[in-house]
């Protein structure tokens, strides 16, 4: 179920908001801003209802802004929408401009708030460092060849397949193609089935009727029909079922869906996009994934590269980008740390080097960066060519590598691997650890 978290200081909004929003998912409050950073590891929820002010008589939203700054700058940051009490637009504007996806001023009419967090709960959230956001950066031959094929594949209709380790950007090019389409004004959702259960995979697609099973208090529409005349993004398909795998091609093939308790069928008009961190190879292995299905979504396929074959210059680029998006001040790395960095293998990618620069901005103690600071263990050290090429072998050491490493600590494991504590579940059992 969506998470979604109400910071407000004051009692009584936070809980008229709360029981306002309880039918949408799971609610939590917190009231103190300080508790904000635990509560977001904890809850990691897909909108965030964020106050604007924390000390009484204030009301230029300083506080919040600022609060508004750490949040889209987390990795899979929540969509945020601000709550300000006075009707202040240039306030408004700023959140907005600052990666918040929209603003509701209080008193609120309840309809208004529910309506505006669906859609946020739709949007999902901004891409983190709302500066760059949809900028995929690096200068690589690689990164050149990419952009230039989603230019290409961007406008037409076409289904893409995107393939690529953990943390890569497959996500960041799926909003790029969406962008470049004539779609571009419609909604671009989401759907990471890695995280969804198998029992809900089909309601979440194709929507369900009140009644259809215990907990379907409401009829739903799907993620198929919610993303009319847009986008939809399947990713970490190779985590689909092979039931669910079979009435999502019926889905694609028909062009329609059937929720889930309903017997009439319900046209949809979506361009598929999907994307998986598997190997191909596993892909082509008609007892997992369907040879069927695959020849649907992959008319057109990208392969997004790993950071460590992007080369020291791309490496060198992302770094300056998020230290300056982390630090305050002007930061140099020694020549020592930047020779290191674009030698370590980055198991995480893209991903895990935003992090190890969030982490440095935040620990390294003077304004020239070690290599000590990025807090790096090189857990998945480069192993020889000849030892096999095979992802999913190597994808298994990492995780066990990082296991050994942090004693078991499955949210250290995921934070060194750069990946979320999901994901790292989904691959635990994947390697059967
Ligand atoms: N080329 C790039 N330039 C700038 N930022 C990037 C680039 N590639 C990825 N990122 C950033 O790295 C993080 C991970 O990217 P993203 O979520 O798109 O990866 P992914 O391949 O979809 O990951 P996963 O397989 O875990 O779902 C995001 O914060 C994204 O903004």
């Amino acid at each position: 179920m969506p998470g979604i978290l109400i910071l407000d200081d004051d009692p009584d909004v936070a809980l008229a908001a709360r029981l306002a929003l309880r039918r949408l998912g799971a609610v939590a409050v917190r009231h103190d801003p300080r508790e904000l950073p635990a509560a977001l590891d904890e809850i990691a929820p897909d909108v965030l209802l964020l106050d604007m002010n924390f000390t009484p008589g204030a009301s230029d939203g300083a506080a919040g802004l600022a609060l508004l700054h750490e949040v889209t700058a987390r990795s899979h940051a929540p969509a945020v929408i601000v709550m300000t009490a006075y009707a202040e637009v240039d306030l408004a504007v700023q959140a907005l401009k600052s990666g918040a996806v929209d603003f509701i001023t209080k008193p609120w009419a309840n309809d208004r708030l529910v309506a505006c967090v669906q859609a946020a709960q739709a949007r999902r959230a901004p891409l983190p460092g709302s500066a760059a956001v949809g900028e995929l950066l690096g200068d690589s031959a690689a990164m050149q060849s990419l952009r230039a094929q989603i230019a290409q594949v961007g406008a037409s209709e076409a289904s893409v397949l995107i393939l690529g380790e953990n943390g890569v950007g497959k996500e960041l090019v799926a909003r790029a193609l969406h962008r470049a389409s004539k779609r571009a004004a419609g909604p671009l959702l989401a759907v990471d089935m890695g995280a969804l259960p198998d029992a809900l995979v089909e309601s979440e697609l194709f929507g369900h009727r009140r009644g259809s099973f215990t907990d379907a208090r409401e009829s739903r529409p799907g993620r198929f029909v919610a993303a009319a005349g847009g986008t939809l993004f399947l990713d970490e398909i190779g985590n689909l079922p092979l039931p669910q795998q079979a009435k999502l091609l019926a889905a694609l093939e028909r062009r329609e869906v059937t929720p889930l308790g309903s017997d009439k069928a319900v046209a949809v008009d979506v361009r598929v996009l999907a994307a998986t961190n598997a190997a191909e190879a596993e892909l082509f292995d008609a007892r997992r994934f369907r040879p069927d299905l695959l020849y649907r979504l992959n008319t057109v396929v990208l392969r997004v590269p790993p950071l460590r074959e992007r080369g020291a210059g791309d490496i060198a680029l992302l770094l300056r980008h998020y230290l300056a998006q982390f630090s305050k001040r002007t930061v140099e790395l020694t020549p020592d740390a930047l020779t290191r960095l674009s030698a370590y293998r980055w198991p995480g990618n893209v991903r895990e080097l935003r992090q190890a620069c969030e982490r440095a901005s935040l620990l390294a103690r003077g304004p020239v960066f070690t290599f000590a600071d990025y807090g790096l263990q090189d857990v998945a050290a480069p192993s020889p060519p000849e030892q096999g090429l095979d992802l999913a072998q190597r994808e298994r050491e990492a995780v066990q590598a990082a296991l050994a490493q942090v004693d078991g600590n499955i949210s250290q494991a995921a934070k060194l691997l750069g990946v979320s504590r999901a994901a790292l579940y989904r691959r635990l059992d994947k390697h059967g650890l």
